[in-house]
């Protein structure tokens, strides 16, 4: 496989990253962890006291000063592996001053569940088209996993999904721990669309709580949702693949479930009457789902899958349709 990787860069500075650090850490393989954010305060705040100010506050986080930094390009000249963790509209800001020149070589992998906006792409094809990384240097880590529960320590299962299964294995050996657990995929496609999906209909899930429906409701809109998902990576990437592994059905219903689903609470405000703008700025956390309504409406251009849950949260968030009569309408075409 070539040499050994063990340095690696975690790029971005909210809870997923953070728990993604704490996972690093907290695995007993040899390795060098650096760690950028944008925010300064916060990088001066994890250098004195160990604990990142914005984002899983409680986790202790004791990495060596020098390796927490605002400074992207020194941190990726020094990673065999770059680990890429901000939500999916902000990672071409993220990544503005990094060249294909700067990744060359390098592993990527992308803790993202989005769609790069205006491009319409999945992290692996952006990464391929802008950055020339291969599928085979490239892998995603999904799978029904929360941040907070992260940092209490709670049993969770990661699926790692790349075009080489032998690299995707080493990155799980660096992050197992007794609380991670990690499952390998070749399933780049299924993976990422998979988790792009979930979380609108986690958004859809919130919205009918907010409108009012009740569990009875929410089952039927998951099993549809579930059957949305399947037929949608289907015609995308057609492979054979069980839908009912913890990538899928297991990352669906976690989000859809959860009281720390972002996207769940997000949508539960826009049934309740918030603005899209206002939810987010409550939340302080970002739903990855409203971003990539949009970019699925745009993909499925391509594709004519019926997609009508999607259509649901497309209309409620981007034409301003009622969040009550899409539901109903919405319902109608549950079985
Ligand atoms: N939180 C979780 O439990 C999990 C999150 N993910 C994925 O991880 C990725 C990162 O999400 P989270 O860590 O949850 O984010 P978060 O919601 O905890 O934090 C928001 C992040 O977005 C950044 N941000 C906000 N506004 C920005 C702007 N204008 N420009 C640049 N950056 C900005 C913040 O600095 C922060 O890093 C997403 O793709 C999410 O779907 C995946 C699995 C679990
Ligand atoms: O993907 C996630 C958990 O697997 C995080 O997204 P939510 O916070 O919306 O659940």
């Amino acid at each position: 496989m070539g040499k050994k990787l063990n340095k690696i860069t975690v790029v971005g500075g909210g809870s997923w990253a953070t728990a993604n650090i704490k996972m690093l850490i907290d695995n007993t393989t040899e390795k060098e962890i650096f760690w950028w954010m944008r925010n300064a305060e916060a990088v001066e705040h994890l250098q004195k006291f160990a604990h990142n100010p914005h984002y899983l506050s409680s986790v202790e986080i004791k990495l060596p000063e020098q390796n927490i930094s605002t400074n992207l390009k020194p941190l990726i000249a020094a990673a065999d592996i770059v680990l890429l963790n901000v939500p999916a509209a902000f990672l071409k800001e993220a990544l503005k001053d990094i060249t294909a020149a700067d990744l060359k070589g390098k592993k990527i992998v992308s803790a993202i569940k989005g769609i790069v906006p205006d491009e319409n792409l999945i992290i692996a094809e952006f990464l391929h088209q802008k950055y020339d990384i291969s599928f085979d240097d490239f892998m995603v880590i999904s799978g029904p996993c929360h941040a907070e529960e992260v940092a209490l320590e709670k049993l969770s299962y990661l699926t790692i999904a790349s075009g080489d299964t032998e690299l995707a294995s080493e990155f799980a050996g660096m992050i197992n721990t007794r609380y991670i657990k990690t499952n390998i995929s070749d399933d780049i496609y299924g993976t990422e669309y998979g988790a792009v999906l979930k979380n609108v209909y986690a958004i859809a899930s919130g919205i009918c709580h907010g409108v009012g429906y009740g569990d009875n409701f929410q089952a039927v809109l998951i099993s549809n949702a579930i059957r949305e998902l399947e037929r949608f990576v289907a015609a995308v990437h057609p492979i054979d693949r069980d839908i009912k592994e913890s990538a899928y059905l297991g990352d669906l219903l976690v989000t859809a479930y959860s009281q720390f689903s972002r996207n769940r609470t997000f949508g539960n405000m826009i049934g309740k009457g918030y603005t899209a703008t206002s939810a987010q700025l409550e939340m302080n956390m970002v739903a990855e789902g409203y971003y990539a309504v949009n970019c699925l409406h745009e993909v499925n251009k391509q594709y004519g899958v019926s997609i009508p849950i999607c259509e649901a949260v497309y209309a409620i968030l981007y034409q301003k349709r009622s969040p009550v009569i899409e539901m109903r309408n919405l319902a109608e075409k549950l079985s």
